[in-house]
């Protein structure tokens, strides 16, 4: 169900930070193809060799990865094992992890935003249509393939990252830290997650993608978020009263009230209208 890379055929390079029980490092893999050799730059993902007894669900998300190809989804070129090193090799996305992207650029655009979010929605729909849960939506997971560039009409383009270790194979404190982007059904029964789960993650992320990357909730402490699902709270809602209420509505605590994400992707493309209004009446009024 994926391909398996031979060891000596990669390249580690420099360390690129980590995930959930995961190292990422830049690298190279090598090809022999019709006699040539061929060398690629990869990011190379590495499973802590403490946590590889969760080597499976490790396996699980690239097979997951290899399975379907979709242009806002990550591609990932296959695994490598050597001894007690599980290695997945993703494509190198150019400017990494959107969460991080968004801290250290203050002025993007409502425009930016709204592209980047109608582009997770599209792939979210992608993967419903697929019948295939992701399980782990968050600015984190995006990769940004493209950075905007106004000058030439270049719009930004992401990717969405492969979910990592199953949320049911992680402690009951790592689920913890998930929230709020976890799915409160799902703080219960982690190894039963829904498409409803991955809309209410959604939301969650295009709260993290309209707040210039402030993660939700932070610097509250794991008996706080515990507390704001036993008390149904919501993120604190944006001046913009149409997002507000779609990100209310995919984090509804009944998942009946989640959207569809055809309902999502509508409501998201009538923001950009309403959104065109907003602006040429300030306009008007400032003139
Ligand atoms: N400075 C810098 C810089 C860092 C990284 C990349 N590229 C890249 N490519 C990928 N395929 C995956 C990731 N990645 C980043 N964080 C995670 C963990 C959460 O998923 C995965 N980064 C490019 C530039």
């Amino acid at each position: 169900q994926f391909h398996t890379i031979k060891y000596e055929d990669l390249k580690w390079d420099e360390s690129l930070g980590q995930g959930s029980f995961t190292r990422i490092f830049k690298g190279e893999k090598t090809d022999y193809r019709d006699g040539e050799k061929h060398t690629t730059e990869v990011l190379l993902k590495e499973l802590d060799p403490d946590h590889k007894n969760c080597w499976e669900s490790f396996f699980e998300a690239a097979s997951f990865m290899s399975q379907i190809s979709h242009k806002h989804l990550l591609h990932v070129y296959g695994v490598s094992v050597h001894g007690d090193k599980n290695i997945m090799v993703q494509e190198f996305v150019k400017h990494g992890a959107l969460d991080l992207y968004l801290k250290r650029e203050k002025s993007l655009s409502v425009s930016w935003k709204l592209n980047v979010a109608k582009q997770l929605a599209c792939v979210l729909n992608f993967l419903e249509e697929q019948s295939i849960i992701h399980g782990n939506i968050c600015a984190k997971n995006l990769l940004l393939v493209r950075e905007e560039d106004p000058s030439q009409g270049i719009s930004p383009f992401i990717k969405l990252s492969d979910p990592g270790i199953n949320v049911a194979m992680l402690g009951k404190d790592v689920i913890m830290h998930r929230i709020p982007w976890i799915a409160p059904e799902s703080l219960a029964a982690p190894d039963n997650l829904t498409h409803e789960c991955d809309k209410w993650s959604f939301g969650a992320t295009v709260w993290e993608i309209f707040n210039n990357g402030n993660p939700p909730l932070q610097g509250w402490s794991l008996e706080e978020k515990e507390k704001f699902y036993e008390n149904k709270q919501q993120l604190p809602p944006s001046q913009w009263t149409e997002l507000a209420d779609l990100i209310g509505q995919c984090m509804s605590y009944d998942l009946a009230f989640r959207p569809s994400c055809r309902s999502i992707i509508r409501q998201l493309n009538s923001l950009v209208t309403s959104d065109y209004e907003i602006l040429h009446a300030t306009e008007s009024v400032t003139q």
